[in-house]
């Protein structure tokens, strides 16, 4: 399949190019810029020098039809509300990396404080996450690929929520992500000075990744889930770490939760669960579609803790819209995506 990369000068884009160099199945035949629209991607980006021949060109959804059957978009949200119809009426086929086609109307609005998408459009999205929307994803048009923190964050969480083992009254999520999360637009909060040996939370209580997870969350547990959810930004380039708590509603042990987790995910190829003991680190998963999780519980508290760790580039963005490209187009989950992370 001919696939073309909106955005592919940004950071999850240039994500999805590089992995899909690798890939047997799929073909990068289109790449887009605004600002560098007739360029060569390796003019912004010369590390790619000898691998990406094509030119980048401005996001034309009659001319990338001409060119590619799928188009994945990675620009910043707001703006793939308006390219998406376009695209569809072409004829692609859409993955978007954006939150813009992820929520209802009105929690887009408020939360992203943009118009949305019309119900028209977001009526054909299919939510992203293979591990547990994998046949809708197979028969879709336009896939809202999931946020990276929602994605850490719902792999720890379902398989509690959904066996009903958490009051989700309780529940609190602690995240943490490395800047590359925030793109590669400069602003004065992820600037160097800002971020270099620094520690601080930020959108506490307003971060728009709240409704998509509690939307998930509420949809697999049948009751309305609401939850405190506080990201922090770590100085480090890539990955995220989610801390999730919350009271038990039965007394169950360690052993029999990760037994659980193991048989929720034993055919799921990029979901590892760690050993009891054992808790899973950013870098465990560097540059890799994996999500690592552990957890324990604590029989003082009554609480579970999990661990959830992915890299924000790859399984929470251009892996995972990848992944989803492979379920498209009917082919394993794992097709070009089979690397190990790197560790240092
Ligand atoms: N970074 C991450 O870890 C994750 C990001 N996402 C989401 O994926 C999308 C892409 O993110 P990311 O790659 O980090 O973003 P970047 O800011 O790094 O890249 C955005 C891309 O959009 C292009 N673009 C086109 N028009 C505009 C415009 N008017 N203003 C700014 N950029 C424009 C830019 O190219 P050019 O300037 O050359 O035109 C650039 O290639 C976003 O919606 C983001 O929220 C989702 C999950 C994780
Ligand atoms: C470190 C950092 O700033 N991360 C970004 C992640 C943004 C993102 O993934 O955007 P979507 O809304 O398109 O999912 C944030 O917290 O806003």
């Amino acid at each position: 399949m001919n696939v073309a990369v909106i955005g592919a000068t940004g950071y999850t884009g240039l994500e999805v190019v590089r992995l899909l160099m690798q890939h047997p199945e799929l073909n990068v035949t289109a790449i887009t810029s605004d600002s560098q629209a007739g360029a060569m991607l390796t003019e912004v980006y010369p590390h790619l020098q000898g691998l990406v021949h094509e030119p980048l060109q401005r996001a034309e959804a009659m001319e990338l039809a001409l060119k590619a059957d799928l188009a994945f978009v990675a620009l910043p949200s707001g703006l793939s509300t308006g390219l998406v119809p376009e695209l569809l009426g072409a004829g692609l086929k859409v993955i978007d990396l954006a939150g813009d086609h992820r929520l209802s109307q009105s929690d887009y609005e408020q939360w992203y404080q943009k118009t949305p998408p019309s119900a028209e459009v977001l009526a054909q999205a299919v939510y992203g996450l293979p591990e547990y929307y994998a046949d809708q994803i197979a028969t879709a048009r336009l896939i809202a690929n999931p946020g990276c923190y929602p994605t850490a964050t719902l792999l720890s969480l379902l398989p509690l929520v959904q066996q009903g083992l958490i009051d989700p009254d309780t529940l609190i999520v602690d995240a943490k992500s490395g800047v590359s999360g925030a793109g590669k637009a400069v602003s004065p909060s992820s600037h160097f000075v800002e971020v270099n040996e620094n520690f601080k939370a930020y959108k506490v209580g307003v971060h728009q990744h709240i409704p998509e997870i509690e939307g998930v969350l509420s949809q697999h547990c049948g009751e309305k889930v609401t939850l405190s959810f506080t990201t922090h930004l770590v100085p480090m380039t890539r990955g995220i770490l989610t801390t999730s708590y919350a009271k038990l509603t039965s007394d169950v042990s360690t052993e029999e939760l990760l037994a659980l987790y193991q048989e929720t995910y034993r055919d799921q190829p990029f979901v590892r669960i760690r050993e009891k003991g054992n808790m899973p680190a950013t870098k465990d998963v560097s540059t890799s579609n994996f999500c690592d999780i552990g957890l324990r519980v604590d029989p003082r508290t009554k609480r579970v803790t999990v661990i959830g760790v992915i890299d924000n580039l790859i399984k929470g963005a251009a892996g995972q819209a990848i992944q989803n490209a492979n379920l498209l187009c009917g082919l394993p989950q794992t097709t070009g995506l089979r690397t190990a992370p790197v560790y240092f």
